[in-house]
């Protein structure tokens, strides 16, 4: 358990002699430690985010100490009661089960993630727990390995990299390992927001023709940056050489990417997803991508995570799947676990979080 290092200098200077330090000192320590609030993390999380809450001085906190393994429900349930907030990653399901063990000290819930799937926001707002979150921080390298696994799924770089290695590589061949290219294209985002925007500035200089969207309804500020055009999920189906999937999965974009989409796109056009695996209707896509009815697919999230390797998503050639890792740099999961932490104290003191979600 650790308090804060303030709390700690603070006690230190009011200490007059060595002695002190054993008796009067540890009594104060531990008396200071025990009024502030109980926190616990579910995960350990990048280091700066644990630096501040550490720092702070405002918190006393229990920690699940690993990055490897999710922390067992069971322990979860126990961990969470009395404790007055909460930070969680994705892989916690916040529901109200995990409330009820909590019960009514917690006040506030940080999630070191932009989404928020995994919350049952209807119980969090029923019991009053204000909610944080870490968008605009990770939009940057989304946005980045969104483009790198467009490239890496129409280019076939995977697929050639294993020709390369095992022996396939014979010839200089004129259509061999042939794919789709940016240039002239017309590129689709299902879901426009910041992530959507920032990839397609960064396709922009690969001469994309053309950008359509569709959403609930026209967003024209961000649709203006660049230059986008909104279109029905239709239009967007029929016209998209690169689709990519941009939006919160809500319970009104659950499979939303299925059957009839697929069956309206061209046998030449690329779907790309970053965003979450449950917007997939997976035997559809699977459906789509083994009959040829759309060229490749780049998925960075499924359903479920891990994807067991024996899926048949992994036998397909046109299927690159990457493991969840679109915010995976350093500099963004450190600044993600940092805006967690703070979230976290502005909310326990009662203050407006740096980004809350509105319920
Ligand atoms: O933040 C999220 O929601 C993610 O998916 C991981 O970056």
């Amino acid at each position: 358990m650790w308090c804060g290092r303030v709390a700690l200098r603070r006690l230190q200077r009011i200490a007059v002699s060595p002695l002190d330090i054993s008796g009067h000192l540890a009594n104060a320590v531990q008396r200071e430690m025990s009024s502030l609030p109980r926190v616990y993390i579910t995960r350990q999380i990048p280091p700066e985010g644990l630096k501040i809450l550490r720092e702070s001085g405002q918190v006393q906190f229990d920690i699940w100490d690993s990055d490897d393994v999710p922390v067992p429900r069971k322990e979860l349930l126990k961990k969470v009661k009395g404790v007055d907030g909460l930070v969680c990653v994705l892989t916690e399901k916040i529901d109200a089960e995990l409330l009820d063990a909590a019960g009514p000290t917690l006040k506030v819930l940080s999630t070191m993630s932009v989404g928020f799937d995994h919350l049952c926001l209807e119980e969090l707002n029923k019991r009053g727990i204000r909610v944080g979150y870490t968008p605009d921080v990770l939009t940057d390298a989304v946005a980045e390995l969104t483009v790198a696994l467009l490239l890496t799924t129409s280019r076939r770089l995977i697929e050639a990299t294993h020709e390369a290695k095992t022996g396939g590589w014979g010839t200089w061949r004129t259509l061999w390992l042939c794919g789709y290219e940016l240039a002239n294209s017309t590129v689709g985002i299902l879901g426009l927001g910041r992530i959507g925007v920032a990839i397609a500035e960064r396709l922009k200089p690969f001469k994309v023709k053309k950008f359509i969207y569709t959403d609930v309804a026209p967003r024209p500020e961000l649709a203006r940056m660049i230059d986008a055009e909104y279109v029905s999920m239709d239009e967007l189906a029929g016209q998209s050489d690169f689709l990519a999937v941009c939006c919160a999965l809500t319970p009104e974009t659950k499979e939303i990417c299925n059957k009839d989409l697929f069956s309206k796109m061209k046998t030449t056009s690329i779907f790309i997803n970053t965003s979450r695996g449950g917007v997939v209707h997976q035997q559809d896509l699977y459906e789509a991508l083994s009959s040829g009815q759309i060229a490749g697919a780049g998925l960075d999230v499924t359903v479920p995570e891990p994807l067991p390797t024996s899926h048949p998503l992994f036998t397909l050639k046109n299927c690159v799947i990457l493991p969840h890792i679109a915010s995976a740099s350093y500099t963004t999961r450190n600044a993600m676990s940092a805006l967690a932490a703070n979230n976290l104290l502005l909310g326990l003191k009662g203050e407006p979080m740096i980004k809350e979600l509105k319920m």
